[in-house]
């Protein structure tokens, strides 16, 4: 890969229920987005601003995406995502709606024509328009088939419904977590209720024992019950905060949802809904728990402004 030497780069600021992206056309691999790179472009008082940065590349140009296409011949564009912090991550739910809402502007996918199928580091998603539900916003929605999820801690896990500890500023005592994956590391915590979820300080991040290798994002829930939408569907509901590995506390979180609604039901036992609404402080996503172990989180994506990035100016410091 080579360094682009233009002075200027051009870049979108989008987002996904308020998490927000600095999205970067490079369908021809010629960007290298480095670390300083990304964590010059996410800075909110020096540089663009959001919760990460998204690159479209197109697969042949990424080892990631070469496997990708591997695959599926039909992932063409890859998303290249990265947190504010410079540190890569496998998966973003909410980027990844973005990231197609991005692909329509730039005239390389059509909605009208069909799915989206893109690559991953967490493998190939695909991605389809779908109506915005009754009484919750204006926004397009999409909807993206977020692949398989597991518990890491297998069977014991689900039965005893926690497997970690998590120490959580703010709250009196270390509360028991339940990992889950769902192509990117989470640890889910229910609190007891809207006071206590206030209550917790996310400037500084959960402390989980034991931590993942890797690190992990850490959801807040409170469950809200359930309800019966008008064609008679079981909906629960959950409130969620969510701290992010990479970031810190972030306004959404796709796969946060994802894992929220999958530890309430895995709480909640037999009988308990398939699909979701979580609502976190910047919007509410959906969540469908799928046939074959698949999740489906859906919600909207906007593309706020446009801009030509000077790369001296960014980097000066
Ligand atoms: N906001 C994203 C998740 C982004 C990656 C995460 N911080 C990680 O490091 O795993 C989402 O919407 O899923």
């Amino acid at each position: 890969m080579t360094v682009v030497a233009a002075p200027t780069l051009h870049v979108t600021k989008g987002h996904g229920t308020q998490n927000d992206f600095v999205l970067l056309d490079d369908r021809d691999g010629r960007v290298e987005l480095s670390a300083t790179l990304v964590r010059a472009l996410a800075d909110r008082r020096a540089g663009v601003g959001g919760d990460g940065v998204i690159r479209v590349v197109a697969g042949e140009h990424v080892p990631e995406g070469v496997e990708a296409l591997a695959q599926d011949p039909a992932a063409r564009w890859f998303m290249d995502y990265r947190n504010a912090d410079g540190s890569v991550a496998e998966m973003c739910g909410n980027g990844v709606r973005v990231f197609a809402a991005y692909l329509e502007r730039l005239g390389l996918w059509d909605a009208a024509d069909g799915e989206l199928t893109l690559g991953t580091r967490a493998g190939v998603r695909r991605v389809r328009r779908v109506p915005v539900p009754a009484g919750i916003g204006d926004d397009v929605w999409y909807a993206v088939d977020m692949g398989p999820w597991h518990l890491p801690g297998g069977p014991d896990a689900a039965r005893a419904g926690a497997d970690a500890e998590v120490d959580v500023v703010g709250l009196p005592v270390a509360r028991a977590g339940l990992s889950v994956d769902i192509g990117n590391p989470h640890v889910v915590l229910a609190l007891g209720g809207e006071e206590e979820l206030a209550a917790a300080d996310l400037t500084r991040a959960p402390k989980v024992t034991p931590l993942p290798v890797d690190g992990t994002n850490v959801e807040l829930v409170v469950p809200l019950g359930e309800h019966a939408a008008s064609d008679g569907t079981l909906v629960g509901r959950v409130r969620m905060r969510v701290h992010e590995r990479g970031v810190g506390e972030t306004r959404s979180c796709g796969t946060g949802a994802c894992a929220a609604a999958l530890a309430v039901r895995t709480w909640a036992g037999v009988g308990a809904p398939d699909v979701w609404l979580v609502d976190v402080p910047g919007g509410t996503v959906r969540v469908s728990v799928l046939a074959q172990g698949h999740v489906e989180l859906a919600g909207p994506a906007v593309l706020v402004a446009d801009a030509d990035v000077d790369l001296a100016a960014l980097t000066a410091g």
